[in-house]
Protein backbone atom coordinates (compact mmCIF):
# COMPACT_ATOMS: atom_id res chain seq x y z
CA UNK A 1 0.00 0.00 0.00
CA UNK A 2 1.12 3.33 -0.83
CA UNK A 3 3.02 5.40 2.29
CA UNK A 4 0.23 8.06 1.24
CA UNK A 5 -2.58 6.23 1.99
CA UNK A 6 -4.95 7.37 4.72
CA UNK A 7 -2.35 10.71 4.85
CA UNK A 8 -3.07 14.15 6.15
CA UNK A 9 -2.46 17.14 3.23
CA UNK A 10 -3.29 20.50 3.49
CA UNK A 11 -4.85 22.57 0.78
CA UNK A 12 -3.35 26.04 0.32
CA UNK A 13 -2.94 28.55 -1.95
CA UNK A 14 -0.84 31.94 -2.65
CA UNK A 15 -2.46 34.37 -4.17
CA UNK A 16 -4.25 32.09 -6.26
CA UNK A 17 -1.73 29.79 -6.88
CA UNK A 18 -3.02 25.96 -5.83
CA UNK A 19 -1.15 24.05 -3.24
CA UNK A 20 -1.04 21.08 -1.37
CA UNK A 21 1.15 20.82 1.84
CA UNK A 22 1.74 16.92 2.36
CA UNK A 23 3.62 17.13 5.39
CA UNK A 24 6.07 13.34 4.91
CA UNK A 25 8.51 14.24 7.91
CA UNK A 26 7.21 11.40 10.01
CA UNK A 27 7.49 8.95 6.96
CA UNK A 28 10.39 8.06 4.74
CA UNK A 29 8.97 7.94 1.54
CA UNK A 30 9.37 9.58 -1.88
CA UNK A 31 6.73 10.93 -4.05
CA UNK A 32 6.49 9.14 -7.57
CA UNK A 33 5.41 11.19 -10.13
CA UNK A 34 2.67 8.77 -10.17
CA UNK A 35 1.69 9.58 -7.03
CA UNK A 36 1.93 12.88 -7.67
CA UNK A 37 -0.66 12.82 -10.36
CA UNK A 38 -3.01 10.90 -8.37
CA UNK A 39 -3.35 13.46 -5.74
CA UNK A 40 -3.70 16.19 -8.68
CA UNK A 41 -6.97 14.16 -9.29
CA UNK A 42 -8.80 14.27 -6.33
CA UNK A 43 -7.01 17.25 -5.02
CA UNK A 44 -6.40 19.87 -8.12
CA UNK A 45 -3.01 21.70 -7.54
CA UNK A 46 -0.74 23.68 -9.21
CA UNK A 47 2.25 22.31 -7.21
CA UNK A 48 2.63 20.07 -4.08
CA UNK A 49 4.98 20.69 -1.39
CA UNK A 50 6.59 17.60 0.33
CA UNK A 51 8.15 17.76 3.35
CA UNK A 52 10.81 15.21 3.66
CA UNK A 53 13.05 14.45 6.84
CA UNK A 54 15.93 17.56 7.04
CA UNK A 55 18.82 16.56 5.68
CA UNK A 56 20.93 19.31 7.01
CA UNK A 57 21.14 20.46 11.06
CA UNK A 58 19.30 23.94 10.96
CA UNK A 59 16.90 23.31 8.97
CA UNK A 60 12.99 22.28 9.21
CA UNK A 61 12.74 19.86 6.14
CA UNK A 62 14.09 19.18 2.68
CA UNK A 63 11.05 20.04 0.94
CA UNK A 64 10.19 18.58 -2.65
CA UNK A 65 7.97 20.20 -4.98
CA UNK A 66 5.62 18.81 -7.95
CA UNK A 67 3.99 20.34 -10.38
CA UNK A 68 0.89 18.71 -11.45
CA UNK A 69 2.16 16.91 -14.29
CA UNK A 70 4.47 14.96 -11.99
CA UNK A 71 7.99 16.91 -12.81
CA UNK A 72 9.75 18.16 -9.99
CA UNK A 73 10.54 22.01 -9.98
CA UNK A 74 13.68 23.53 -7.46
CA UNK A 75 11.80 26.27 -6.54
CA UNK A 76 7.87 27.21 -5.67
CA UNK A 77 7.57 30.76 -4.27
CA UNK A 78 4.22 30.95 -3.70
CA UNK A 79 4.24 27.20 -1.86
CA UNK A 80 7.05 27.88 0.19
CA UNK A 81 4.81 30.86 1.77
CA UNK A 82 1.77 27.91 2.61
CA UNK A 83 4.57 25.93 4.09
CA UNK A 84 5.66 28.74 6.19
CA UNK A 85 2.25 29.69 7.30
CA UNK A 86 2.04 25.86 8.49
CA UNK A 87 4.38 25.41 10.35
CA UNK A 88 4.94 28.99 11.91
CA UNK A 89 0.80 28.27 13.26
CA UNK A 90 1.53 24.93 14.52
CA UNK A 91 4.96 25.63 16.29
CA UNK A 92 4.82 29.34 17.07
CA UNK A 93 8.14 30.28 14.97
CA UNK A 94 8.52 33.55 13.35
CA UNK A 95 12.04 31.90 10.90
CA UNK A 96 12.71 28.67 9.77
CA UNK A 97 15.23 27.67 6.89
CA UNK A 98 13.99 24.94 4.61
CA UNK A 99 16.49 22.88 2.23
CA UNK A 100 15.35 22.78 -1.89
CA UNK A 101 16.66 21.36 -4.82
CA UNK A 102 17.81 24.87 -5.30
CA UNK A 103 19.47 25.22 -2.08
CA UNK A 104 18.64 26.50 1.07
CA UNK A 105 15.67 28.90 1.67
CA UNK A 106 15.19 31.29 5.15
CA UNK A 107 11.94 32.28 5.31
CA UNK A 108 10.05 34.75 8.14
CA UNK A 109 7.06 36.50 9.34
CA UNK A 110 6.27 39.35 6.81
CA UNK A 111 6.17 43.05 8.16
CA UNK A 112 2.17 42.31 8.99
CA UNK A 113 0.97 39.46 10.39
CA UNK A 114 -0.25 37.87 7.43
CA UNK A 115 2.45 38.35 5.37
CA UNK A 116 5.32 36.03 4.77
CA UNK A 117 8.57 36.38 3.33
CA UNK A 118 10.85 34.08 1.44
CA UNK A 119 14.80 34.47 0.70
CA UNK A 120 14.45 33.11 -2.41
CA UNK A 121 17.93 33.28 -3.21
CA UNK A 122 20.77 34.78 -6.24
CA UNK A 123 19.43 34.63 -9.23
CA UNK A 124 21.28 33.59 -11.87
CA UNK A 125 21.74 34.65 -15.71
CA UNK A 126 24.50 32.69 -17.28
CA UNK A 127 22.74 30.81 -20.38
CA UNK A 128 24.04 27.34 -19.12
CA UNK A 129 22.31 28.42 -15.52
CA UNK A 130 18.58 28.99 -16.94
CA UNK A 131 19.64 26.73 -18.89
CA UNK A 132 19.45 27.44 -22.85
CA UNK A 133 20.34 25.06 -25.69
CA UNK A 134 22.97 28.04 -26.99
CA UNK A 135 25.25 30.42 -26.25
CA UNK A 136 24.05 33.95 -25.49
CA UNK A 137 26.54 36.11 -24.11
CA UNK A 138 23.66 38.63 -22.66
CA UNK A 139 20.37 37.25 -21.42
CA UNK A 140 18.89 40.56 -20.60
CA UNK A 141 16.79 39.69 -23.99
CA UNK A 142 17.51 36.71 -26.05
CA UNK A 143 16.55 35.83 -29.70
CA UNK A 144 13.51 33.81 -29.46
CA UNK A 145 10.02 34.47 -31.21
CA UNK A 146 6.60 33.17 -32.57
CA UNK A 147 4.28 33.99 -34.91
CA UNK A 148 5.27 35.39 -38.56
CA UNK A 149 9.33 35.86 -39.13
CA UNK A 150 9.10 39.69 -40.27
CA UNK A 151 5.78 40.39 -37.63
CA UNK A 152 6.58 38.43 -33.80
CA UNK A 153 3.95 38.19 -32.10
CA UNK A 154 6.14 37.64 -28.98
CA UNK A 155 9.84 38.01 -29.12
CA UNK A 156 13.24 38.53 -27.17
CA UNK A 157 12.05 37.87 -23.52
CA UNK A 158 14.29 37.88 -20.67
CA UNK A 159 15.88 34.56 -19.33
CA UNK A 160 16.31 34.20 -15.21
CA UNK A 161 16.95 31.29 -13.62
CA UNK A 162 15.48 31.66 -9.63
CA UNK A 163 15.93 27.94 -8.78
CA UNK A 164 13.49 27.18 -12.45
CA UNK A 165 13.97 28.47 -15.24
CA UNK A 166 11.92 31.45 -16.54
CA UNK A 167 11.24 33.49 -19.85
CA UNK A 168 9.87 37.07 -19.32
CA UNK A 169 8.05 38.63 -22.74
CA UNK A 170 7.54 42.42 -22.09
CA UNK A 171 4.33 43.65 -23.57
CA UNK A 172 2.01 46.61 -23.07
CA UNK A 173 -0.67 44.60 -22.36
CA UNK A 174 -0.47 41.48 -20.61
CA UNK A 175 -4.06 40.67 -21.49
CA UNK A 176 -3.93 40.95 -25.15
CA UNK A 177 -2.43 37.41 -25.51
CA UNK A 178 -3.68 33.90 -25.95
CA UNK A 179 -1.11 32.34 -23.59
CA UNK A 180 -3.16 29.22 -23.00
CA UNK A 181 -2.03 28.79 -27.28
CA UNK A 182 1.54 30.25 -26.95
CA UNK A 183 2.82 29.35 -23.22
CA UNK A 184 3.14 25.49 -24.41
CA UNK A 185 4.86 26.17 -27.57
CA UNK A 186 7.51 28.40 -25.29
CA UNK A 187 7.66 26.03 -22.84
CA UNK A 188 8.94 23.57 -25.00
CA UNK A 189 10.98 25.22 -27.44
CA UNK A 190 13.81 23.28 -27.91
CA UNK A 191 15.81 26.48 -26.83
CA UNK A 192 14.84 25.55 -23.46
CA UNK A 193 16.47 21.77 -22.86
CA UNK A 194 14.96 22.06 -19.23
CA UNK A 195 11.20 23.64 -20.42
CA UNK A 196 10.50 26.72 -19.07
CA UNK A 197 8.05 29.22 -17.37
CA UNK A 198 6.51 31.81 -19.17
CA UNK A 199 5.32 34.97 -18.08
CA UNK A 200 4.12 38.15 -20.18
CA UNK A 201 4.91 41.37 -18.41
CA UNK A 202 4.06 44.96 -18.54
CA UNK A 203 6.29 47.68 -16.51
CA UNK A 204 3.60 50.02 -15.34
CA UNK A 205 6.43 51.87 -13.57
CA UNK A 206 9.38 51.87 -11.85
CA UNK A 207 7.56 50.70 -9.20
CA UNK A 208 5.02 48.87 -10.56
CA UNK A 209 4.75 45.63 -12.70
CA UNK A 210 1.75 43.58 -14.00
CA UNK A 211 2.23 39.66 -14.97
CA UNK A 212 0.97 36.75 -15.99
CA UNK A 213 2.45 33.02 -16.02
CA UNK A 214 2.25 29.69 -18.54
CA UNK A 215 3.87 27.42 -15.73
CA UNK A 216 6.24 25.00 -17.05
CA UNK A 217 4.35 21.23 -15.78
CA UNK A 218 1.16 23.13 -14.78
CA UNK A 219 -0.41 25.52 -17.23
CA UNK A 220 -1.83 28.91 -16.57
CA UNK A 221 -1.70 29.90 -12.84
CA UNK A 222 -3.53 33.20 -10.82
CA UNK A 223 0.42 33.19 -9.47
CA UNK A 224 3.47 32.09 -9.58
CA UNK A 225 6.13 33.65 -7.07
CA UNK A 226 9.26 32.85 -8.55
CA UNK A 227 8.55 34.21 -12.23
CA UNK A 228 7.22 37.25 -10.18
CA UNK A 229 11.08 37.28 -8.87
CA UNK A 230 12.70 36.58 -12.23
CA UNK A 231 10.36 39.37 -13.65
CA UNK A 232 11.35 42.25 -10.97
CA UNK A 233 14.93 41.04 -11.45
CA UNK A 234 14.86 41.03 -15.41
CA UNK A 235 13.42 44.90 -15.54
CA UNK A 236 15.53 45.47 -12.76
CA UNK A 237 18.89 44.52 -15.02
CA UNK A 238 17.33 46.19 -17.68
CA UNK A 239 17.35 49.18 -15.87
CA UNK A 240 13.21 49.86 -16.01
CA UNK A 241 12.42 49.49 -12.62
CA UNK A 242 13.96 49.82 -9.01
CA UNK A 243 15.06 46.83 -6.55
CA UNK A 244 11.67 47.37 -4.84
CA UNK A 245 8.55 46.89 -6.83
CA UNK A 246 5.09 45.69 -6.25
CA UNK A 247 3.99 42.88 -8.86
CA UNK A 248 0.50 42.32 -10.05
CA UNK A 249 -0.64 39.20 -10.84
CA UNK A 250 -4.21 38.25 -11.41
CA UNK A 251 -4.32 36.53 -7.82
CA UNK A 252 -2.87 39.06 -5.78
CA UNK A 253 -0.20 41.19 -4.86
CA UNK A 254 3.33 40.85 -4.18
CA UNK A 255 5.89 42.56 -2.90
CA UNK A 256 9.64 42.03 -4.54
CA UNK A 257 13.08 43.72 -3.48
CA UNK A 258 15.97 42.53 -5.38
CA UNK A 259 18.23 43.23 -2.35
CA UNK A 260 21.32 45.22 -2.81
CA UNK A 261 23.61 44.17 -0.36
CA UNK A 262 23.81 40.29 -1.76
CA UNK A 263 21.49 40.06 -4.95
CA UNK A 264 19.21 37.97 -2.89
CA UNK A 265 16.01 38.17 -3.95
CA UNK A 266 12.88 38.40 -0.73
CA UNK A 267 9.61 37.63 -1.99
CA UNK A 268 6.94 39.09 0.53
CA UNK A 269 3.18 38.14 1.00
CA UNK A 270 0.21 36.35 1.94
CA UNK A 271 -1.01 32.61 2.45
CA UNK A 272 -4.29 31.08 2.78
CA UNK A 273 -5.35 28.36 4.50
CA UNK A 274 -8.52 26.30 2.76
CA UNK A 275 -8.72 23.09 4.22
CA UNK A 276 -7.57 19.64 5.21
CA UNK A 277 -8.19 16.21 4.16
CA UNK A 278 -6.80 12.78 4.67
CA UNK A 279 -6.31 10.85 1.13
CA UNK A 280 -8.11 7.55 0.39
CA UNK A 281 -6.21 4.94 0.04
CA UNK A 282 -7.85 3.60 -3.59
CA UNK A 283 -6.81 6.89 -5.14
CA UNK A 284 -3.11 5.04 -5.15
CA UNK A 285 -4.46 1.46 -5.75
CA UNK A 286 -2.52 1.61 -9.39
CA UNK A 287 0.13 3.58 -9.30
CA UNK A 288 3.67 2.62 -8.72
N1 LIG B 1 4.18 28.47 -8.69
C1 LIG B 1 5.57 28.43 -8.33
C2 LIG B 1 6.51 28.12 -9.40
C3 LIG B 1 6.34 26.77 -9.99
C4 LIG B 1 7.36 26.55 -11.02
C5 LIG B 1 7.15 25.28 -11.72
N2 LIG B 1 6.03 25.35 -12.62
C6 LIG B 1 8.42 24.87 -12.45
O1 LIG B 1 9.44 25.54 -12.41
O2 LIG B 1 8.35 23.79 -13.06
C7 LIG B 1 6.00 29.69 -7.62
O3 LIG B 1 5.17 30.30 -6.95
O4 LIG B 1 7.17 30.04 -7.67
Amino acid sequence: MSALANHAFAKMNGIGNEIVVLDLRDVKHVVTPDEARAVASRVPYDQLMVLQPPRLDGTEAFIRIYNNDGSESGACGNGMRCVVRRLFEATGQAAATFETRAGLLNCWQGPAPDLYTVDMGVPKFAWQDIPLAEEFRDTRYIELQIGPIDAPILHSPSVVNMGNPHAVFWVDDINAYDLERFGPLLENHPIFPERANITLAHIVDRDHITMRTWERGAGLTRACGSAACATAVAAARLKRANRIVQMTLPGGELTIEWRERDDHVLMTGTATFEFEGRFEPQLFASVA
